[in-house]
């Protein structure tokens, strides 16, 4: 793994928002140029022929060293790849990518919050999986992309097996505006980005209902009380849980209007049918939280919070009984 600050290639798959900021941050760090694959060969050719991001992130321009390509070849000379898809359609993706990924210890970053439904596995469990000889590593914090896109300070985690190769991918994508702490802790990294969505629909459903900034306060004290315990169970450490990737990402998720997922929840709680709320928008805590619950029974972990959006979500409770069901709970020790 030749990346270092300054140096090696560093190519982004997935042309969606979260793909097109993480590439102009990597551009904007220096070193060579982009490579940005996209699916959708029309939406990438208007990229490359307008330098704009397009609907996704409206006024956003591409950084110069960003390269939007349909052609998967130029993953093929990539020294690390960010992984920036659904989480739910990493696994189709990869076997797609396979032949061009296929290197021993290529460093593949997920930039991805959620957990596979149809399998119940990590992200990191998945790209293990899907490309055993890579080196797996996880990117998540607080961080719109509108936000990095265009260039205003964010700062996140970076978290590989290897303490080395996380600081050395750190420094490589670390700008001016972009600042990326690094880690060992896969495994909380991941788990904060991935439950962090479900509490934010949570939180969206308290405000859309109109039940005020109290509600919503002890939903987020409560919700990361239990993401926290569902992360040590699968051996994440607890001051990762505080950090970025966990209080940080709840902080900007869980109080913005501008988190897909908080918008979902307030659509929820002013009455929209769940089918409809998202307005055709990616939330990805609607897709992750039933599987967490599984995971979480799986481990012996209550998380009521988290229980409470999944009973909406399939149709097995409206939104009063649940919020009335959370009020009821035995009272306990606070913990
Ligand atoms: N948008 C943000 O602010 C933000 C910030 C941090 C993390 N993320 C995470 O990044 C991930 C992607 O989010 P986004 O905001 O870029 O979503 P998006 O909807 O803007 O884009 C998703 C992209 O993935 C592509 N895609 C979907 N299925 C694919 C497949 N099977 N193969 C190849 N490409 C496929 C789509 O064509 C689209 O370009 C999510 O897990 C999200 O939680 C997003
Ligand atoms: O718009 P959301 O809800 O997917 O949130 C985007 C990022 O995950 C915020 O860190």
């Amino acid at each position: 793994m030749t990346v270092d600050a300054g140096g090696g290639v560093i190519a982004v798959i997935g042309a969606g928002a979260w793909g097109v900021a993480l590439a102009n941050a990597a551009a904007r760090a220096g070193g060579a140029p982009v490579p940005l694959w996209g699916r959708d060969g029309a939406a990438v050719a208007a990229m490359a022929a307008t330098r704009e991001a397009g609907s996704r992130l409206p006024g956003v321009r591409l950084e110069d060293g960003v390269a939007p390509a349909a052609d998967p070849a130029p993953l093929a000379n990539a020294d690390a790849v960010l992984l920036v898809i659904p989480a739910q359609q990493i696994r189709d993706a990869l076997a797609r990518l396979r032949p061009w990924l296929g290197r021993k210890g290529l460093p593949v970053v997920i930039c991805a919050k959620g957990i596979e439904r149809a399998s119940g596995l990590f992200m990191s469990d998945v790209v293990r999986e899907m490309l055993p000889e890579a080196a797996p590593a996880v990117l998540s914090g607080p961080s719109f992309a509108a936000d990095v896109a265009r260039g205003l300070p964010t700062a996140v985690s970076l978290a590989a097996d290897d303490e080395a190769l996380a600081a050395r991918l750190a420094r490589r994508l670390s700008g001016p505006a972009l600042r990326i702490y690094h880690t060992t802790d896969m495994r909380g990294v991941e788990i904060g980005g991935a439950a962090k969505n479900v509490l934010a629909i949570a939180c969206g459903i308290v405000m859309g209902r109109g039940l005020g900034e109290s509600a919503r306060a002890a939903l987020v004290a409560r919700g990361f009380a239990e993401i926290t315990r569902f992360a040590e169970a699968y051996g994440a450490r607890r001051d990762t849980l505080m950090g970025l990737s966990g209080l940080g990402d709840i902080v900007l998720t869980c109080g913005s209007r501008q988190s897909r997922n908080f918008a979902f929840g307030e659509a929820l709680g002013r009455g929209a049918p769940v089918a409809e709320a998202s307005g055709g928008k990616l939330t990805e805590g609607a897709a992750t939280a039933a599987v967490m619950l599984r995971r979480a029974a799986d481990a012996g972990v209550d998380m009521p919070v988290s229980a409470a959006v999944a009973a909406i979500l399939d149709g097995r409770m409206g939104i009063d009984d649940a919020i009335g069901e959370l009020m009821m709970r035995p009272l306990r020790r606070e913990g």
